[in-house]
């Protein structure tokens, strides 16, 4: 394996400046010292995945990523300028796009309506007569299908095509996924998987995902590692070793 910080140095310096950067992160619930002393990044247009057991602290980075949790100690970075003062909501007008755990599907909106919510992290906010454009459906084709079916009406995997669907609408220049895949069959899986790279390829975004399907770790560019609340070990997803590859995913 790579020793981890020629590793993170060569990953974040030859990418430009990195869209995210995160150093020293510490993070508590109450008095349970959750995140320790987190360095990570995300350069320009590269998808990154984080890897580890149940309960490491995957979702708690994500959280105070986007400004649900606050750190105790330690920045948070994008596009080179301090978010740490910012709301969840002026994050994601920043550019952060959020897709949650669960998804956060509004189960009584139409699919067309749950859509344009994600307007909502645009400058101009949801306007009469807003559309879809059609980039969305050349991604997630199944949506243009069920566009006047209730959020609640639609199979997991297609609630969480929704979801990512709702954060493009916010035109994000970093793209937060937390455990996409989570409860979807096999070949849903593949179809997010696609769409994901899809989105990384043509439109530039920045991805950091949350992951457990090997198949789809293998997409990302990097991978940070974690263990009890710290990056234990990084590097190029072609070099992952069998060696991570049984300490961190449940394969
Ligand atoms: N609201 C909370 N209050 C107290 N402790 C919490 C809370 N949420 C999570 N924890 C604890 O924080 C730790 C990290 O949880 P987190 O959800 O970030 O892990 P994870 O790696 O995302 O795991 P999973 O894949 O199961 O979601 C766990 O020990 C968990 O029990």
């Amino acid at each position: 394996m790579i020793s981890q910080d020629n590793s993170k140095i060569q990953y974040l310096d030859d990418n430009g400046q990195p869209t995210l950067k995160v150093d020293g992160l510490n993070v508590y619930y109450g008095e349970s010292h959750i995140l320790r002393d987190v360095d990570m990044g995300v350069a320009p247009g590269k998808m990154v995945c984080l890897i580890g057991r149940n309960g490491v602290g995957k979702t708690t980075l994500l959280k105070t990523i986007m400004g649900l949790l606050k750190p105790r100690s330690g920045d948070i970075a994008f596009q080179g300028k301090s978010i740490k003062g910012l709301a969840s909501d002026q994050r994601a007008r920043a550019g952060i796009g959020y897709v949650p755990q669960g998804r956060e599907i509004i189960p009584r909106l139409t699919v067309g309506e749950n859509l344009l919510l994600g307007l909502e992290a645009t400058k101009g906010g949801v306007k009469p007569n807003a559309k879809v454009p059609d980039e969305i459906y050349e991604l997630f084709p199944v949506l243009k299908t069920m566009l006047n079916r209730m959020g609640g009406d639609l199979s997991g995997g297609q609630q969480q095509q929704l979801a990512i669907a709702r954060a493009l609408m916010g035109k994000p220049r970093l793209l937060v996924l937390d455990e996409p895949t989570e409860g979807i069959q096999p070949s849903i899986i593949l179809e997010i998987e696609a769409a994901v790279k899809r989105i990384v390829r043509e439109t530039g975004i920045s991805v950091l995902l949350v992951e457990q399907h090997l198949h789809f770790v293998r997409q990302a560019d990097w991978y940070y590692a974690m263990q009890k609340g710290g990056i234990v070990s990084q590097g190029p997803t072609s070099e992952l070793s069998n060696d991570v590859i049984q300490k961190f995913l449940a394969v």
